[in-house]
């Protein structure tokens, strides 16, 4: 049995197609009061995004706490410059990939730009979509303390939310490109002020976005619930990166990613070594061939 807060397991999950061996008894489910455990704890949270079933269930076996179906589909998976076009039409399929071939990590969905911002009634809306259609565990949507009615109406509703601080990807167009926010005292204490509120309002994590060091651990001790930072030192309750980042997958990533390995250059070798294999007819063998 894995541990949801420490986050220790083993092994891998069957895939859903192909053959059908049941795995070992279900890992139970990382849910909002192991977050508040972990804080008290002060065990590191991890939270990774995920877009689709072939990666995800990798990452819940791996022991990542959370899954973060995030708006970055957009750029990292549907080749747009910016996660402004995502819409809910796109995210839905991809959140149920995610929950579907999971197990143990809690499931977020973001809320797209335009999905959620018109009020607190269609904030519930879509989030409720995200629950019902998708199986989404919780939601995440940008912005600050003119926020705290939709995270109120949605924790009233059962729905947990995680917010969203600091550099809020879907305004790069008001906040002027992508910039580190909460620099200088007033920005500082605008954010600490925001994050305080939203915590009240309901909100059950703050993702802290390229935030200086020193913002996101005041706000760290202020708040109650847990901080999950990116771009926003050590100080903070727990990390997230966008996978593809993490992995390696592509030639660029952000100054405050870390690539943890080499995916996109072993998956290149995989294909070459397979175009390889069929043009010097290598491959397929007897083995890959049926019978008459
Ligand atoms: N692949 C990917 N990684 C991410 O971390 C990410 C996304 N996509 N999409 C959604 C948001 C947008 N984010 C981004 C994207 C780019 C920069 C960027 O260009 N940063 C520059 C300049 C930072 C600065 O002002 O100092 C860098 O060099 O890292 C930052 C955050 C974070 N999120
Ligand atoms: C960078 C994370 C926090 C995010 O919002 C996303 O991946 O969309
Ligand atoms: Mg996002």
């Amino acid at each position: 049995m894995t541990d949801p807060v420490s986050g220790s397991a083993s092994g891998r999950v069957p895939s859903t197609e192909g053959s059908s061996a049941e795995g070992a008894a279900a890992p139970r489910r990382f849910r909002v009061h192991h977050l508040r455990q972990a804080k008290e704890r002060g065990k590191p949270l991890t939270m990774l995004t995920a877009y689709d079933a072939v990666t995800a269930p990798i990452f819940d076996e791996a022991g990542i706490d959370m899954l973060l179906v995030g708006d970055s589909i957009g750029n990292t998976m549907h080749g747009h410059p910016t996660t402004i076009p995502v819409t809910v039409d796109e995210m839905i399929p991809a959140v149920r990939a995610v929950a579907r071939s999971t197990r143990r990590a809690m499931v977020i969905a973001d809320l797209p730009f335009g999905s959620y911002e018109a009020g607190p009634d269609q904030c519930l809306a879509t989030a409720v979509r995200m629950l019902k259609e998708a199986g989404a565990h919780a939601v995440k949507f940008e912005g600050g303390a003119h926020l705290t009615e939709h995270v109120a109406l949605l924790t009233r509703s059962g729905i947990p939310v995680v917010a969203h601080l600091g550099f809020t990807p879907q305004s790069e167009n008001l906040l002027g490109g992508k910039r580190v926010q909460g620099r200088g005292q007033d920005a500082a204490e605008k954010l600490v002020g925001d994050a305080l509120e939203l915590a009240n309002a309901g909100a059950v994590a703050v993702v802290l976005e390229m935030v200086p060091g020193a913002v996101a651990a005041r706000v760290t001790e202020v708040i109650d619930v847990p901080t999950i930072g990116i771009g926003a030192g050590a100080d903070v309750d727990g990390q997230v990166l966008v996978w593809t980042d993490m992995a390696g997958m592509t030639s660029w990533s952000p100054r405050f990613s870390r690539r943890f390995g080499d995916v996109g250059a072993e998956l290149h070798n995989a294909a070459r070594s397979y175009a390889e294999a069929v043009r010097e007819k290598s491959f397929p063998t007897s083995e890959h061939t049926f019978e008459s």
